[in-house]
């Protein structure tokens, strides 16, 4: 389907308040949709119908859904065309700047008194859209970042939802997966990269932390040197860990528990900082920093992301979601740049719309 059609055919499907999904994997020129027959809000907690999944942080083994079975699905060829990003100034918000400041500097007495080794911090930063349109966010979000993840949500019930994600939560193709650790963040510059032991840390504490979970349902673990990923305007530390699950039994739903949610988004250890998350960030992270993506071949098949570099649009507002690892080593200024820096993967999409 041309592109055009394609556009006109989800612009009326949004108009009409029926729930959808577009998706692209990253590197491919295909944008999926599933346009969703009625309003229904399907629930999953067995990933093993096919359709995509929409999964909150505060995931407890339910999903939503939007089955394949009752939604019509089409695809548009579409060239990614990374555009010239020049940064979208944006005037900082004095009273956010310093809520978000005393947050880290909380966590950073919490590791001090060794009640984590690592918390990760995050905000919604609120802004106007004076010229929303659905065909130019469309546009934008799927040229834009060639290799993300991208995709747009919509149910009546959740809101809508975008996002161009670095992260693989899991990625299943019968019994071998593959998922990746990543943590570590600076501005890309042409110039040659280096890394701090804070990035070089966290990161690794990342890794040990996905490793250490995955040998409760894996039998062979692989496990790659750490290495520069530029996603969009921005450079992480990677390692890339694959293998073979122990058992054919073991259910995408239970992987998606074990490795949900990552230190990348949450901390170590998990549980201590999921609660100091839940109790002081001060807003709810709804299905930011949560998961989702399509299921196929009865879940023999399926991509599950991370929610991140994300934005939640309702009444003409966007929200973005923006965080970071906040490790012995953070310094609290350097971590509020970092989320600035960050809230341009979304910004670039909205800059005509601002
Ligand atoms: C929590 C976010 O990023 C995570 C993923 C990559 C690098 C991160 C970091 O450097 O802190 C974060 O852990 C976010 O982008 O909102």
């Amino acid at each position: 389907m041309d592109l055009q059609l394609f556009t006109q055919k989800i612009s009326a499907h949004f108009k009409n308040e029926l729930p959808f999904v577009l998706f692209s994997l990253p590197q491919e020129n295909t944008i999926t949709a599933l346009l969703q027959q009625s309003s229904v809000l399907y629930k999953s907690d067995e990933f093993s119908a096919n359709g995509f999944i929409f999964a909150p942080f505060k995931f407890e083994g339910e999903a939503f859904f939007i089955p394949e079975s009752n939604s019509e699905k089409i695809t548009c060829e579409f060239t990614k065309t990374s555009f010239q990003m020049e940064p979208v100034a944006i005037a900082e918000n004095d009273v956010e700047k310093y809520e978000y400041i005393a947050l880290v500097e909380k966590i950073i007495e919490h590791i001090k008194k060794r009640k984590a080794k690592k918390i990760v911090a995050s905000r919604s930063k609120d802004l106007n859209l004076d010229h929303f349109s659905i065909d130019t966010l469309l546009t934008r979000l799927f040229s834009a970042y060639p290799s993300a993840f991208c995709y747009i949500w919509y149910h009546p019930e959740t809101g809508f939802w975008c996002g161009a994600t670095p992260e693989t939560l899991v990625q299943i193709t019968n019994d071998t997966f593959k998922t990746m650790a990543l943590a570590g963040t600076q501005p890309y510059t042409a110039n040659e990269v280096s890394w701090g032991p804070k990035e070089l840390d966290e990161q690794q504490l990342v890794t040990d932390a996905i490793t250490t979970n995955l040998q409760r349902v894996t039998s062979l673990l692989k496990v790659s040197n750490p290495y520069t990923y530029q996603a969009g305007s921005l450079l992480h530390l990677k390692t890339d860990i694959s293998g073979v699950l122990r058992s054919r039994k073991t259910t995408l739903t239970k992987i998606a528990a074990v490795v949900h949610p990552t230190p990348a988004v949450c901390g170590v250890p998990q549980k201590y900082a999921k609660q100091f998350i839940l109790e002081n960030e001060g807003y709810d992270r709804t299905f930011y920093t949560g998961f989702l993506g399509p299921i196929q071949e009865n879940g023999n098949r399926a991509i599950l992301m991370v929610n991140l570099r994300c934005m939640k649009i309702d009444n003409h507002t966007a929200h973005i979601f923006v965080g970071g690892g906040i490790t012995i080593g953070s310094k609290p200024m350097d971590e509020w740049q970092e989320t600035q820096n960050k809230l341009q993967t979304m910004l670039q999409v909205l800059s005509p719309m601002l």
